[in-house]
């Protein structure tokens, strides 16, 4: 599904590189990725929509290219970003469900429906007609997760999805995660929450330094910042 071939990428102005030699492919369902802050894995999430496009190298989802196919990746590619207030565009919880939707071609009543269901998972119901941002900092969280669910992206990235949650929240996001068909990439510095993943990436000063099992990653990743 993710094929990252000879990737180095430098943001402009800048003279250190984020990402340096990374060579990966990603068939599993649930891959986390952790590391230090600053090591390059929100690079390597924004790498997958297309966001950021390599200075070299290549970066293929589901055999598209994210430099060549950019409009076709990201129609793809659902992307929950740390802060929900920069991901929340529209002024109610549910317009901003709908929007999504709209976007990609369902009519008014189909929407309407699926955002009802959407919000009635998420245990934002309630608060459908409500302005979005009055949520508090984890509805808003849950609501930018509902809205990307909503539009059933073959790839879920989700960087630091958990930051403002408190821990029933979280374990809603975890469980939603665990319970997707699709593949999910989740950044996060909360190790308990790949612990059951199959596969979970280290990063360390802008390379993949492991790749490997849950336990035996966050092991490495430990002793990493020991
Ligand atoms: N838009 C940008 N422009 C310039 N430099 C950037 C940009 N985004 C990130 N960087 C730099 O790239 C490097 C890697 O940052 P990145 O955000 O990928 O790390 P991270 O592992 O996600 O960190 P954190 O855990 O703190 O979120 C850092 O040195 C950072 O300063």
């Amino acid at each position: 599904m993710i094929e990252v071939t000879g990737v180095s990428h430098t943001y402009p102005g800048r003279d250190h590189p984020a990402l340096v030699d990374l060579d990966v492919r990603l068939d599993e369902h649930r891959i986390g990725v952790i590391g230090a802050n600053g090591s390059g894995k929100s690079t390597f999430a924004r790498l997958l929509n297309g966001l950021v496009v390599p200075s070299h190298g290549t970066v293929r989802v589901g055999g598209w290219d994210t430099t060549r196919d950019g409009r076709e990746v990201r129609k793809r590619v659902g992307f929950c970003f740390t802060d929900p207030d920069s991901q929340i565009v529209m002024p109610t919880v549910a317009e901003d469900v709908a929007f999504g939707l709209r976007r990609r071609g369902l009519s008014k009543a189909d929407a309407a429906t699926r955002v009802d269901d959407v919000l009635r998972s998420y245990g934002l119901h309630a608060h459908a007609d409500h302005a979005a941002h009055r949520l508090s900092g984890g509805q808003k969280q849950l609501l930018a997760l509902a809205s990307v669910l909503a539009t059933e992206p073959e790839l879920l990235v989700m960087d630091e999805p958990t930051t403002l949650l408190d821990l029933r929240n979280s374990r809603m996001v975890a469980d939603t995660v665990a319970a997707l068909p699709q593949q999910v990439v989740l950044l996060t510095h909360h190790l308990e929450l790949v612990t059951e993943f199959d596969r979970v990436l280290v990063f360390d000063r802008a390379r993949l330094v492991h790749d490997g099992q849950p336990k035996e990653s966050v092991k490495i990743y430990r002793e990493l910042m020991a």
